[in-house]
């Protein structure tokens, strides 16, 4: 009988069982209902459940991914039952205990009609909670670790709430994300807390108060990869200033290494200031500070520069490196740069340098931006000396020579010219774009100026890859870190317009629509100019392929945005051109653009499951058992259904690649099905309600994986990266101390075990001769 429970929860008597469990003639057998039984880990179950002689089991099953063949051995048998049967539609039957396992499990099968995959899980609990309430049966419920989504703690405990967005595919990845697990390799993991910052990116001058692209971003730092900082302890504030001192350049910390791609390199910025708050987060690189961070921090990784604000260079030296090296930008990102030149670490300016230039002693009224006016132009060259930071980023550049720098200059204000300053709207009926002179600036500084409702994109060169990019400082997708901000879900093109209208257009900070060039050519002309990407970035429209980390290589290496057009309802048209845009800036992890996809279906279906189990159980008294599964691996998967042991199993076989989905480096932890059947009984069978995390806390990355595979199963095949949604979970590992203390259960079949019986498994339903690893095991 449930009373307590380890929730606190104190519920009602469950009804009671059919009378005639109660007469002295009814045998004694328990009845079983299995729902899913003929599926992958059902039919293990069955199995299990079957070897004992006291258990009559019934199964269900719609076959939608389940089959009588993994139930052939019983059918027929006395004790067994085999029903064709939907958990959507209402089922009766006399039983004791229901282990409701229906739902499809591989994203190719729930994705494949997500309406089902909730129903299920929605209609289907709630038939098998009824038919337990009816019978007083006691119900065990398979929900999954997808519940704790992406998760931010490691490993997961039944406590954890998990990091999931209720209307995306698992969650949406922001670049962040991304960024965190491509850069925070796992070859070096003394990175993997570094914490980047923003570069001190200078704003353009605000209008109406409202500061423009970029200018909030230079002081704020980000925890990396997680939370936010003592110092920051929620969102980046509107627009502090950053202290130049402040500013360290990690240079070179990381490198990316894939085997099949050239070496990269990355720098990030990281706030001294942040890290003097925050000493224990930074470990190393804090150690490095108090050097005068002149040490290296990592022979592999480069050094820490103390970085002056007027230094700074564009932080991505493949720019650097893929751009003829007397072509080094100089870049203040929100001011258009123009070419001059240097010579042995000083600037000169050429004759038809003008407007401004940066400067690392003056700053405008408005802001604390670094322009130097062209009539302080003499005495640039001497404070630009400085510069001795730029041969560091490439070694040819070490001795240095005469190179041509691009040095930031500022172009008109563009509402002199083309716009009405009383008017919100654009009025630029009469305006005849001229490539020559309109730039990024010119757009982003535009659309500041229009109400978002006003604005409409109208033409992408490459309407597959155009972004919406927002300043983080504008919205936040939780409204429980900072009610300041709004949700702006995932944009079209068609759909921009209205949702950009719910921002109050006072209180947002401005708006750059970004379009990508699909014409590689464009890129790295000399007199491009640089937008900056100082914000979350959105997918306007379904991408072509859902490769979101060549996006993001695109996205870190500064490439060239080609035409961007703007139109408001009255057909006056924004244009820029040659438009490059910035490596993305790491936002808060909680800052997650949203990404309107469709495999939600199956997290949120169980979430809505275990509400459903709790529910009938505090108001009902159904007695209710959640185990919260973990990847489960073993023969009987189905050979394509595309999850990871049973696609590297199935590839391996035939001398396929294996197919590793970018990065790579993203964990799973491998349960073998004996263990996990084991485990669900024990929980049905103990006396708590659950929920526990049943899997194998063994955690490997997927590279990890396949090396495994490769080596066990067919050494002569090859490890291809390809592509992966962006919304894949980073790490997955089940704590499951509650299951040792509380079951007295955990796992016995190591993953090196387990594979070769999968092996023999699919070579056999392949039709493949035996395995020539089995002998080690
Ligand atoms: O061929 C492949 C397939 C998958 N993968 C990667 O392998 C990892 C695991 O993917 P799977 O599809 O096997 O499983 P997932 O962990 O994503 O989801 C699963 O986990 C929890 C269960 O409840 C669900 O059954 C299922 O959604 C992912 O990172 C995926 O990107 C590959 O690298 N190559």
């Amino acid at each position: 009988m449930a009373t307590a429970n380890g929730n606190g929860v104190t519920t009602k008597p469950p009804p009671s069982s059919s009378p005639l469990r109660n007469s002295k003639y009814c045998q004694s057998n328990m009845r079983i209902l299995v729902t899913g039984g003929a599926g992958f880990i059902g039919s293990h179950l069955v199995d299990q459940l079957m070897e004992n002689e006291k258990n009559e089991v019934i199964v269900v099953d719609n076959f939608f991914t389940g089959s009588k063949d993994n139930l052939r051995r019983w059918i027929g048998h006395p004790r067994f039952e085999l029903i064709r049967h939907d958990v959507t539609e209402t089922f009766l039957a006399e039983v004791d205990r229901i282990y409701h396992l229906a739902c499809p499990a591989s994203p190719i099968f729930y994705k494949h009609n997500p309406v089902k995959t909730i129903k299920t899980n929605v209609i289907g609990t709630l038939n098998m909670l009824g038919l337990a309430k009816r019978v007083g049966a006691r119900i065990l419920l398979t929900s999954t670790s997808e519940v704790y989504g992406d998760p931010l703690e490691h490993p997961q405990t039944e406590e954890y709430w998990g990091n999931v967005n209720p209307i995306v595919t698992h969650f949406s990845a922001s670049f962040v994300e991304i960024n965190r697990g491509h850069y925070c390799d796992r070859d070096h993991p003394s990175l993997s807390n570094i914490r980047v910052a923003a570069p001190p990116y200078r704003s353009s001058p605000s209008y109406d108060g409202r500061p423009s692209i970029g200018s909030s971003f230079g002081s704020v730092s980000y925890d990396f990869p997680l939370g936010p900082t003592p110092s920051h302890p929620s969102q980046p504030s509107a627009s502090p200033d950053l202290d130049p001192a402040s500013v360290i350049l990690v240079e070179n910390c990381i490198r990316k290494k894939r085997s099949s791609e050239p070496e990269t390199e990355c720098i990030h910025f990281v706030d001294a200031n942040d890290i003097t708050d925050n000493e224990d987060f930074f470990e190393d690189e804090t150690e490095l500070i108090k050097l005068d961070s002149l040490c290296d921090l990592n022979p592999d990784l480069g050094v820490l520069v103390p970085l002056d604000l007027a230094t700074l260079v564009h932080p991505d030296p493949n720019f650097i490196k893929d751009t003829p090296l007397d072509k080094v930008c100089l870049d203040d990102i929100n001011l258009i740069s123009k070419e001059a030149d240097l010579t042995l670490n000083t600037l000169k300016l050429s004759s038809d340098d003008s407007d401004f230039i940066v400067s690392p002693n003056e700053t405008t009224p408005n802001n604390s931006d670094l322009i130097l006016n062209n009539s302080d132009v003499d005495n640039f060259e001497l404070k630009v000396s400085q510069l001795d930071l730029l041969p560091k980023l490439d070694p040819d550049l070490i001795n240095p020579k005469p190179i041509e720098l691009r040095v930031i200059t500022k172009h008109e204000p563009i509402e002199n010219t083309y716009m009405s300053l009383e008017d919100s709207n654009l009025n630029l009926k009469d305006f005849e774009p001229n490539w020559n002179n309109e730039h990024s600036l010119v757009l982003s500084e535009s659309i500041l100026r229009v109400a978002p409702s006003d604005l409409h994109l109208t033409k992408c060169v490459f309407p597959n890859l155009a972004y919406l990019t927002i300043p983080c400082t504008d919205f936040n997708v939780r409204d429980s870190i900072s009610p300041n901000f709004h949700v702006v879900p995932t944009a079209t093109l068609d759909t921009l317009p209205r949702l950009l209208s719910p921002i109050p257009a006072g209180d947002s900070l401005g708006y750059v629509i970004m379009v990508k060039s699909d014409d590689p050519s464009s890129y790295h002309t000399p007199d491009s100019y640089i937008l900056p990407a100082t914000s979350l970035s959105f997918p306007v429209k379904d991408l072509p392929s859902p490769n979101w980390l060549t996006l993001l290589d695109h996205l870190t290496t500064p490439r060239r945005l080609s035409v961007t057009l703007a139109k408001t309802p009255h057909g006056d048209a924004l244009s820029a051109k040659d438009v490059f845009m910035a490596p993305p800036i790491p936002v808060p992890l909680d800052m997650r653009p949203l990404c309107p996809l469709i495999w939600s279906c199956y997290d949120e279906g169980k979430r809505v499951a275990e509400t459903l189990m709790f529910d009938y159980h505090r108001q009902h008294g159904i007695e209710i058992r959640i185990a919260r599964i973990f990847n489960t691996y073993g023969p009987r998967m189905n050979i394509d259904d595309g999850r990871v042991v049973s696609n590297f199993i199935a590839q391996a076989l035939r001398g396929e690649p294996l197919t590793v989905q970018l990065p790579g480096t993203q964990t799973r932890s491998f349960c073998y099905v004996s263990d996990m059947v084991d485990g669900l009984i024990r929980l049905m069978e103990g006396d708590n309600i659950g929920p526990i995390n049943i899997g194998n806390p063994g955690e490997f990355t997927m590279i990890e994986l396949a090396e495994t595979v490769k080596e066990l199963i067919n050494p002569e095949v090859t490890v291809k990266r390809v592509e992966n949604t962006p919304d894949d979970p980073r790490q997955r590992k089940p704590d499951i101390t509650k299951a040792k203390t509380i079951l007295g259960w955990e796992p016995k079949v190591s993953l090196r075990q387990g594979l070769p019986l999968m092996e023999e498994d699919f070579r056999q339903r392949l039709g493949l001769s035996e395995s020539k690893v089995k002998a080690k095991f």
